[in-house]
């Protein structure tokens, strides 16, 4: 057709793009209006939901994540209850409160704050939470029901990257996913996750012979080796989401992703920042969790209901 009208700044062949970057943080604190209203009909039926958050040692990182922890509960209307513990308690002693948080009517959800002590069995102390209380979805029967197909505690981060996609309007079926890192708590529960939904999912690590081969082939590349500048742009297909989930503090004290963000941004279609990316959304999916443990406390969910 004659008369259609290109003027000469808006298209430049060989221009950078630049990728949509998907703001967590933002994200994140959109969903606590909605978070605050299903709070508030909880409350109408006399339940206020209640997460026990428990801290074992003075490690400075796990310190700044719980206070960031308790201070999104108390934004949303969860009454959150701290335990602080030295590194020194023994294990019994760890999992007598354990016990005593399950048998608590007012705790619907129960966090204990990774990494342990080394003379703590981890595996022990996870195994000890109650399942229906479990909003970590660590637990051996959460983690199981992940691998069935069924999510009736999702864990946080790769829970929080699933939203991110959502939102972002990023079509999941059908399509390359590559996972960089495997461990319990992101790597194995987001592949489980996007296999659910029918995307085709490879794992990788930091140590992959390659890497770069297996990256390139992703339409969605998701990171969580704990490796800064893990994921150079050549190792990303262009039109690419990238998705980080690395949080590294480098010796001046910045934190950064594992992702050349900088790089990798000129050449995706979608990429989440290191802050204000996944971690945001980890927090909002503890919430998230809680509010569903109280809603079923409530008889206002099934137990374990579709998401
Ligand atoms: N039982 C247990 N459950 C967890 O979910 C758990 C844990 N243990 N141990 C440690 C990791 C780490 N984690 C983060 C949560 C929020 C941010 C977060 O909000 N990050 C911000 C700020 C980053 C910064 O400046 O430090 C951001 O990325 O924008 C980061 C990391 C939860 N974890």
């Amino acid at each position: 057709m004659k008369g259609t009208i290109v003027t000469s700044t808006a298209l430049k062949p060989d221009a950078p793009t630049g990728a949509t970057i998907i703001d967590g943080k933002a994200v994140a604190l959109k969903m606590r209006d909605e978070q605050r209203a299903r709070i508030e009909a909880l409350q109408a039926r006399g339940v206020t939901p209640g997460l026990a958050v428990v801290l074992v040692g003075e490690d400075p990182a796990s310190s700044i994540y719980v206070r960031r922890k308790v201070k999104a509960c108390e934004a949303v209307g969860i009454k959150s209850i701290s335990h602080r513990y030295p590194a020194t308690i023994s294990n019994e002693e760890l999992l007598v409160l354990i016990g005593k948080l399950n048998a608590d009517p007012n705790v619907h959800g129960i966090l204990v704050q990774l990494p342990l002590p080394a003379h703590i069995d981890m595996a022990k102390v996870l195994e000890t939470i109650a399942p229906e209380k479990d909003v970590d979805g660590f637990h051996l029967y959460n983690v199981g029901a992940l691998v069935v197909g069924r999510q009736i505690f999702p864990p946080c981060t790769p829970y929080g990257v699933m939203h991110l996609l959502e939102h972002s309007g990023i079509e999941i079926e059908g399509r390359n996913v590559v996972v960089v890192g495997a461990s319990n708590i992101v790597g194995k529960p987001m592949a489980l996750m996007l296999m659910a939904r029918d995307a085709t999912v490879a794992i990788c690590h930091a140590k992959t012979r390659d890497l770069g081969q297996w990256t390139i082939l992703a339409d969605i590349l998701v990171v969580a080796a704990g490796v800064p500048n893990l994921i150079v742009p050549q190792m990303v297909k262009t039109g690419a989401v990238v998705i980080d989930v690395g949080i590294n503090r480098l010796a001046d004290g910045r934190i950064v992703g594992d992702v050349d963000f900088e790089g990798v941004r000129k050449k995706a279609s979608h990429i989440s920042p290191v802050p204000g990316g996944v971690g945001p959304m980890t927090i909002a999916m503890l919430l998230e969790n809680t509010i569903i443990s109280a809603e079923r406390t409530a008889g206002i969910r099934g137990p374990a209901d579709e998401f």
